[in-house]
């Protein structure tokens, strides 16, 4: 693209430098049904680091170990897609995702050897102190520590805070407020990062993940940043689960006309998501009915396409699915209820 007049930046705002990592590769597996091929990789590596992007996040979708029956088989092992994005990029350092539990010690061990540079570990908000073991190898590996504490929205921000504590003690360095669900309101964001950021002070920075089902993901990083969080995550062309993530290249623009630095470049990261992003997608990440009905009702955004399998799988609706694991208040790992959600209402729809 050729440059129109550059935007001018806020001479008003503080130029804070504020670190973005890209989850195309990792978020966006799910709207991809975790089919990326080492080819994919490399092509947006290379986009994203040429655009300037800082940290890339390259994993199955569920994080390493993700590929199984539950979550669905990767197209190609993991570690194989890091190996490829570690040899491409240049610059940008390399980031992996891992729940315990479902990723174990040595496939630390394996990115590690394979060069990823960052070790990410999500757990559910409440449940930090299955992270401490993992924090601790990281940190030994010489691995950089980001800590999940995943659907955010479900607990108060006192409570949160608290279970950051855990993680930044175990050697968490940067603990995220994550909107699993993106059920969270700008407030809702505020709040939560404020009580991180008092709670954790110089001991680790505060992050933001956010998901775009009820429109807010950008909205939401700034409130995130206004709040004190120095790292947010997005996803060029927004691919991710659910409606997809805080889109980098629209993060990209806003932060650089709130006078917040990020390294990126605004205009070639717009070509990488329209050029070389949108061509490796069957379809665009939509905030449509379900995807809406995923943020109202506060449910994890990787149901989805788990739900929409099952509909199809067993005759019925998609919708009805999610507002049954709504109504069970089903977290992140329990995918396979959504079988039995599914089982149950089309044994219902059989009898009628
Ligand atoms: C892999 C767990 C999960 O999908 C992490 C995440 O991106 C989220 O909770 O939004
Ligand atoms: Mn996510």
């Amino acid at each position: 693209m050729t440059s129109p007049a550059r935007p001018l930046e806020n001479p008003f705002s503080d130029a804070l430098d504020i670190r973005v990592t890209d989850s195309f590769c990792r978020d966006g597996s799910h709207a991809h049904r975790h089919q990326f091929t080492t080819g994919q990789v490399r092509t947006v590596v290379g986009a994203l680091d040429a655009a300037g992007v800082p940290v890339i996040e390259v994993t199955h979708g569920d994080g390493l170990g993700g590929s199984s029956f539950n979550y669905g088989f990767s197209h190609t092992p993991e570690q194989e897609l890091i190996k490829a994005a570690v040899e491409t990029a240049t610059n940008a350092r390399i980031a992996f995702l891992m729940l315990p539990g479902l990723g174990t010690k040595d496939d630390i061990r394996e990115a590690r050897a394979n060069g990823a540079q960052i070790c990410r570990i999500a757990t559910h908000c409440t449940e930090a102190d299955v992270s401490e073991q993992h924090f601790q190898l990281a940190r030994e590996r010489g691995l950089e520590t980001v800590g999940f504490l995943m659907m955010a929205h479900s607990t108060t921000p006192e409570a949160l805070a608290k279970q950051a504590r855990i993680m930044a003690d175990a050697g968490c360095q940067c603990v995220y407020v994550v909107d699993s669900a993106g059920a969270l309101l700008m407030d809702g964001v505020t709040d939560r990062v404020s009580a991180l950021v008092a709670e954790l002070g110089d001991d680790a920075q505060v992050g933001f993940h956010g998901h775009e089902n009820l429109g807010l993901g950008v909205g939401n990083s700034i409130a995130a940043v206004r709040a004190g969080a120095r790292q947010i995550d997005a996803s060029t062309r927004r691919f991710g689960a659910g409606a997809g993530n805080t889109p980098t290249e629209a993060w990209a623009a806003v932060a650089e006309r709130s006078g917040w630095r990020t390294g990126i470049d605004v205009l070639k990261i717009i070509d990488a998501a329209e050029d070389e992003i949108r061509p490796i997608m069957a379809d665009e990440c939509l905030l449509d009915r379900n995807s809406l009905l995923i943020g109202y009702a506060g449910l994890y955004s990787s149901f989805l396409k788990h739900a929409e399998r099952q509909a199809a799988r067993y005759g019925i609706s998609a919708t009805d699915i999610l507002l049954e694991a709504g109504r069970r208040g089903l977290v992140g790992g329990q995918e396979d209820q959504l079988i039995d959600i599914a089982v149950a209402l089309s044994a219902i729809s059989q009898k009628a």
